[in-house]
């Protein structure tokens, strides 16, 4: 985005210029910047080396002068670790008064090939271009400044094309480029709060991101901030530094507004993964083939300050006391035991889930119910064999085992903290869609399928991944309109069970012969004995049943 102090300066539709290094005689550098991105070419001794980096890998720039004493010494594109300058900031009074240049500090974050698709990564560059042809700083800085406002100019215009139109629509109130950081101190292991500041927040400084962050204190305090606070000043997005049980209060607060459908078309949902199971934010990732593995927190840190969103899909879940909106899955049976029996393990790690399904076979438990669904209906929605080649199931879903909230860092600042209205939780009620199912309590009509009898499990996942080393179902797409519904009835081997919970890493489970997977747009369960699960939650037992929501949120990602 640009800056207020950016509109002396007009943006050039492209720029190109040569650079020298002073000790390197013979090497020429010719820059251009265009749409396509910025286009180094070095020329030495009649040898030219060229190098684009594409606009989508550059996050921001800034302009800075030489500090005071620092070296006199040769500029050139060089990567962050080789740093051969000082600078300080453009209004800093530590320069050095006799160079007249300006440097423009280009950030980028390339793709790195590595000899296996694994070994892809995402690694940061720093381009410094110094000015000086001119006697004067402030010529030298114009030019610089001249370069910094067509990068961001050109950003921008990469982040618009990809907005729905109504986002540019005014209002008097809104902060378009604001982001709310909601984080929370006791995802995963802990360590929410140092990963924003630490990893989080350079980038945000590089790419020249606004945001205000909202430590949360306890349970279901980000869903009751959702709901009170003016969430017009945060048109910039609502990013969560936390797990999926932190997003999934994110999205049920905003459905427990009356603008709840203004609010999802018009706000972007973050999500930088410091939860035990990250199973959205890993899903992102592999929709848009991003190297995740490598740095989880960085890559989708890249996907908030790029600013561009895609649809997600969410579900509408109605049970005999409750409406609730997920994004993630919904589960009945072993799966679902696993995830809630084996959180006392959670010090192990992504073994337990591992270690708890070896266990849980040992007494395998059936369960008695209906389970009916209506199938999606589309040629291409057909269960793939596409796995990944990774071998360890392992889960790390979530539970509220939490302690001291205490924070020991004063950096941090809670957003909005006077902006929130008196709402009591009497008042508090779902608003959100209304279904289009029949009642909970009535039978189903003959258009909808039912399996009824014995089952060991029944889960189902509307992203692709479950958490971050379980691919669940590998054809899914985060708005393809379906539920991936997977269920095993009882009779399976042993065998074929381990077959199937080793199989999830990669995928390959779905090739277990007793597993069926069948996308579906709405599904009821009726279970009789058991434990259910929503996006990794324990939920009541009752009967339960979900319908589709297609792109109803959209989710930053490298689309
Ligand atoms: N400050 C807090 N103290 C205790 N619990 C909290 C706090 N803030 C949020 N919670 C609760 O913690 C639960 C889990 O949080 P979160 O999803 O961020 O981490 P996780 O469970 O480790 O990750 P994942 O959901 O990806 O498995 C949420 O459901 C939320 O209700």
């Amino acid at each position: 985005m640009m800056d207020a102090g950016d509109d002396y300066l007009s943006p050039s539709p492209t720029l190109e210029e040569t650079f020298y290094l002073i000790s390197k005689k013979n090497t020429v550098y010719r820059v251009k910047l265009s749409e396509k991105g910025l286009c180094l070419q070095k020329e030495c001794n009649g040898n030219i080396k060229t190098q684009t980096i594409i606009l989508e890998d550059v996050i921001g720039c800034r302009c800075m002068r030489s500090k005071r004493f620092a070296h006199k010494c040769k500029w050139r594109p060089r990567s962050s670790k080789k740093g051969c300058h000082e600078e300080v900031n453009e209004n800093s009074i530590d320069w050095d008064e006799s160079d007249v240049s300006a440097y423009l500090y280009i950030y980028a974050y390339i793709l790195k090939k590595g000899k296996v698709i694994t070994h892809r990564k995402r690694e940061r560059m720093i381009i410094t271009l110094r000015f000086r042809s001119y006697d004067k700083y402030d010529d030298n800085m114009h030019e610089a400044q001249k370069w910094r406002v067509t990068i961001k100019y050109l950003m921008s215009s990469i982040q618009q094309s990809s907005l729905p139109p109504c986002f540019f629509k005014s209002h008097d109130i809104r902060i378009e480029n604001k982001v709310l950081v909601i984080a929370n101190p006791k995802s995963g292991v802990g360590k929410a709060r140092e990963v924003f500041q630490n990893k989080v927040v350079p980038i945000f400084t590089e790419a020249d991101i606004n945001y205000d962050l909202y430590c949360t204190k306890h349970a279901l305090d980000a869903q009751t901030l959702m709901r009170t606070t003016n969430l017009w000043e945060y048109m910039g997005g609502v990013v969560v530094a936390g797990g999926d049980g932190l997003l999934f209060e994110v999205v049920n607060g905003i459905m427990e507004r009356p603008d709840w459908s203004t609010m999802f078309s018009q706000i972007k949902l973050g999500i930088i993964p410091c939860g035990s199971g990250n199973g959205l934010a890993k899903s992102i990732s592999h929709a848009f083939n991003e190297p995740y593995d490598q740095n989880p927190v960085l890559v989708s840190t890249l996907n908030v300050v790029h600013g561009i969103s895609t649809p997600l899909d969410l579900v509408r879940i109605e049970t005999k006391n409750k409406i609730i909106y997920s994004f993630l899955s919904i589960g009945w049976g072993l799966i679902s035991d696993v995830d809630i029996e084996s959180e006392r393990f959670r010090s192990i790690g992504s073994q337990r889930f591992t270690v708890y399904s070896v266990a849980k076979l040992i007494g395998l438990k059936t369960y008695k119910g209906r389970v009916s669904y209506i199938p999606a209906v589309s040629e291409q929605l057909v269960p793939n064999d596409d796995c990944d080649t990774k071998s360890v199931v392992s889960d790390e879903g979530r539970r509220d085992s939490f302690y001291s909230i205490a924070s020991k860092k004063s950096a941090y600042h809670s957003a909005a903290g006077s902006s929130y209205e008196s709402l009591t939780e009497e008042n508090v009620r779902a608003f959100g869609p209304s279904s289009t199912l029949p009642p909970l309590s009535q039978s189903l009509p003959s258009t909808w399928t039912t399996i009824e009898g014995d089952f060991v499990l029944v889960h189902a996942a509307y992203p692709s991944h479950l958490m971050t080393d379980c691919l669940f179902a590998p054809s899914a797409k985060l708005d393809d309109g379906c539920i991936w519904l997977c269920y095993i009835k009882a009779g399976i081997s042993r065998a074929h069970l381990v077959q199937f919970l080793m199989g999830m890493s990669n995928g390959s489970h779905i090739k277990t012969p007793e597993a069926v997977m069948i996308p579906v747009s709405a599904l009821r369960i009726e279970p009789e004995s058991g434990q259910l699960t929503v996006d990794g939650e324990a939920i009541e037992l009752s009967p339960l049943q979900a319908e589709i929501l297609p792109s109803a949120a959209q989710v930053f990602a490298r689309a």
